[in-house]
C-alpha cells in the first residue's frame, strides 16, 4: 500500500524526529535523496547544466544542499533566488562553497532555463499556500518550455499538498522527490498531473496514520477471493444486475460482462434486455420481473441504463430494502435523490463527476477541481461508500478512514460504456464478500489495470468491451508474485 500523510501529520513528526537528531540532518538527508536522483536523470553530472528556483522557505534549502553536492561533481550550477534576503542561508554558503553561482535578475534566469538539463523547482513546498505568485509563475513556464527536465523538491509548487487541488498557476514537473511520505496532492488530480513520476526518498519521520492510501500491485492477491474446495456458485456468491432497458440493452450487457469478471459464482439480470444479455452471455439467469421476486442475492447491483420510469423507481427502494449490500450507479443515482428508503445493508455508490455534483447540488468542475473533499462530503452526507470515477479515482468511506486511491488506468478509459462494466465488476465483487471500500478499490484497480492491458503501449482507442475482455488477465496479472 503506497500512504500520503497530511501536512500537520508531517511537520508533527518532523519536530519530533528533529529533537533527537542534529540540526540539519534531515535537510541533508532529503538534499542528498535529491541530488541522486538529478544525477541519475543527467547520466553524466560533470559539465551538466543545472537551475534552481529558489522560494524562501526549506524546499529551497533542500534545492540549494542538492545543488551544492551537484555542483561538487562537476555540474554548473546556478539558484535563481526568488527572496534573496530570505533564501536559505546555510543552502546558499554551501552552494557558493561548492563553486555554484547565485543570481537575483530573474529575466537573466529564464534564459538559463532555456538551456538547463535540469530544472530544479524548489519555489515551495508544504508550506504554500494559493498558486504560484507573479513573479514565480514565469520561472515555471519557462521550465515547462526548456528541453531540460524539471525536478520538483519535494512537491510541485503551487500544487495543494493537501488536497490536489491547483487553484493558479503552477510547476509542471517530469519527476517529482517526495520527503518521507507521500503528500495527498500528489496522488490526487489535478495535483497528481503536474507531479509526474514520483519518488520518495525516506528521511525517517513516522508520521502516523495516513490520509490517503493507494493498492499496490501486491496487495491484490491478498484481497481477491479465491474459491475454496466447498465452493458452490452459491457460496461463492451470486450478484444480481438491475441494469439496461429497450432503450440501452448494451447498459444490462456491459454490466454483466464485468459482473461475470468478478468474484461471484452466478449473476442473475434483472430487467427488460434479458433476451440481449442471454444471446451474448448464454451462462447468465434472467428474470423479467421486480428485483424482489428473482431470487437471492448476495448483492445488487442497479443503474447503468434503467432511466426514470416507475419500473426504475419500485426497483430501487426494492434492493435498497433487501438487507444485501447495493451498488448505484448511473441512473440509479439521479433516482437516488427522491428516495426515501434507508439502505438496509452496505452501500457503494459510483458517481462520475458529473453525477457527484447533481447529488451535492453543485457543478461538476467544483468537483474536478477539489475531487478529494466532495468525495468525503458526498460519502457523509449520503452515509455511504462513494467511488468517484475519472482519471485518479477515489472510494471514500462514510466514517473517518484513509480515502483510497486507484494508481492504475489510462485516459483511453473514458469511453462509453466503460463504467458499466466497472459496477458489474465491483458489485460481483462484493457479492462475493468484500467490503464496500474493499470492492470498489479493488474493481477500480483490476478495470484500470485491464485497460491499460487493452489499449497496449503507446495505447489505442479500446471499447467498453475490450476492457472486459482484459479483466481475467488482469487479474491473472494482479495475483501473479513478483
Ligand atoms: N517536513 C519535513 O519533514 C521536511 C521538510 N523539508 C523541506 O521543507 C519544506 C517546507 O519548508 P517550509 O516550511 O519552510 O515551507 P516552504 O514550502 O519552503 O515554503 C514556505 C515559504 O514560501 C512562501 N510561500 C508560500 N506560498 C507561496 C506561493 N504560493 N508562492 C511563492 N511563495 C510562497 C512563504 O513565504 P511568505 O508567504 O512569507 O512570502 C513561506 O516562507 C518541505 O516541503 C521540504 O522541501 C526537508 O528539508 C526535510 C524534512
Ligand atoms: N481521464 C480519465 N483517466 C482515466 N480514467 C478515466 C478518465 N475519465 C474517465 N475515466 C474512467 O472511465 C470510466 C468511465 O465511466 P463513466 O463515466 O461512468 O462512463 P459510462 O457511463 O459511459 O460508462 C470510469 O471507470 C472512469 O474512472
Ligand atoms: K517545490
Amino acid at each position: 500500500m503506497r500512504r500520503a500523510h497530511a501536512v500537520a501529520d508531517v511537520r508533527d513528526a518532523e519536530a519530533a524526529l528533529m529533537r533527537r537528531l542534529p540540526e540539519g540532518t534531515l535537510m541533508r538527508r532529503a538534499a542528498a535523496g535529491l541530488a541522486a536522483t538529478c544525477a541519475g536523470l543527467l547520466g553524466r553530472v560533470y559539465g551538466s547544466r543545472v537551475v534552481l528556483l529558489v522560494g524562501s522557505g526549506d524546499n529551497g534549502g533542500d534545492a540549494l544542499y542538492a545543488g551544492a553536492l551537484l555542483a561538487r561533481r562537476g555540474a554548473g550550477v546556478t539558484a535563481a533566488l526568488l527572496a534573496p534576503e530570505r533564501a536559505h542561508p546555510g543552502g546558499l554558503d554551501a552552494l557558493r562553497a561548492a563553486g555554484g553561482l547565485a543570481v537575483t535578475d530573474l529575466a537573466a534566469a529564464t534564459r538559463l532555463i532555456d538551456r538547463a538539463d535540469v530544472v530544479l523547482d524548489g519555489i515551495v513546498g508544504i508550506g504554500g499556500k494559493g498558486g504560484l505568485r507573479d513573479d514565480a509563475a514565469p520561472l515555471a513556464a519557462a521550465a515547462d518550455r526548456s528541453a531540460g527536465l524539471t525536478v520538483a523538491v519535494d512537491l510541485p509548487s503551487g500544487i495543494d499538498p493537501d488536497t490536489g487541488e491547483v487553484p493558479g498557476a503552477a510547476v509542471r514537473a517530469d519527476v517529482t522527490v517526495t520527503f518521507g511520505t507521500h503528500k495527498p496532492g500528489l496522488l490526487v488530480d489535478p495535483g497528481a498531473r503536474y507531479a509526474g513520476a514520483v519518488r520518495l526518498v525516506p528521511i525517517g519521520i513516522d508520521p502516523g496514520p495516513p490520509v490517503l492510501e493507494a493498492l499496490h500491485h501486491s496487495d491484490l492477491a491478498g484481497l481477491l477471493p479465491v474459491p475454496g474446495e466447498l465452493s458452490d456458485k452459491y457460496r461463492r456468491g451470486v450478484v444480481g444486475v438491475v441494469a439496461g432497458s429497450a432503450r440501452y440493452p448494451g447498459a444490462a450487457v456491459l454490466a454483466v460482462a464485468g459482473a461475470l469478471a468478478g468474484a461471484a459464482g452466478a449473476v442473475r439480470y434483472v430487467g427488460p434486455a434479458a433476451d440481449a444479455v442471454v444471446r451474448r452471455f448464454p451462462e447468465v439467469l434472467v428474470h423479467a420481473g421486480p428485483p424482489a421476486d428473482a431470487g437471492r442475492v448476495q448483492a445488487w447491483v442497479i443503474g447503468p441504463g434503467i432511466g426514470d420510469g416507475s419500473g426504475a423507481r419500485e426497483a430501487i427502494a426494492q434492493v435498497l430494502g433487501s438487507g444485501v449490500p447495493v451498488l448505484v450507479d448511473a441512473d440509479g443515482l439521479a433516482l437516488l435523490r427522491d428516495t426515501t428508503v434507508e439502505p438496509s445493508a452496505e452501500l457503494l455508490l459510483t458517481p462520475h463527476a458529473g453525477e457527484a455534483a447533481a447529488l451535492l447540488g453543485t457543478d461538476r468542475a467544483a468537483v474536478e477541481a477539489a475531487r478529494l473533499a466532495h468525495v468525503r462530503e458526498l460519502a457523509r452526507a449520503r452515509r455511504a461508500t462513494v467511488l468517484l470515477k475519472g482519471s485518479t479515482t477515489l472510494v471514500a468511506d462514510p466514517v473517518p478512514a484513509p480515502v483510497r486511491v486507484n494508481p492504475t488506468g489510462t485516459g483511453w478509459l473514458a469511453t462509453a460504456g466503460s463504467g458499466d462494466v466497472l459496477s458489474g465488476l465491483a458489485g460481483s465483487l462484493l457479492a462475493a464478500g468484500l467490503t464496500a471500500r474493499d470492492a470498489g478499490s479493488v474493481a477500480a484497480y483490476l478495470h484500470g489495470l485491464a485497460a491499460r492491458r487493452a489499449t497496449g503501449v503507446p495505447g489505442a482507442p479500446i471499447t467498453a468491451m475490450d476492457v472486459a475482455a482484459a479483466l481475467p488477465g488482469a487479474w491473472r496479472d494482479a495475483v501473479t508474485p513478483g
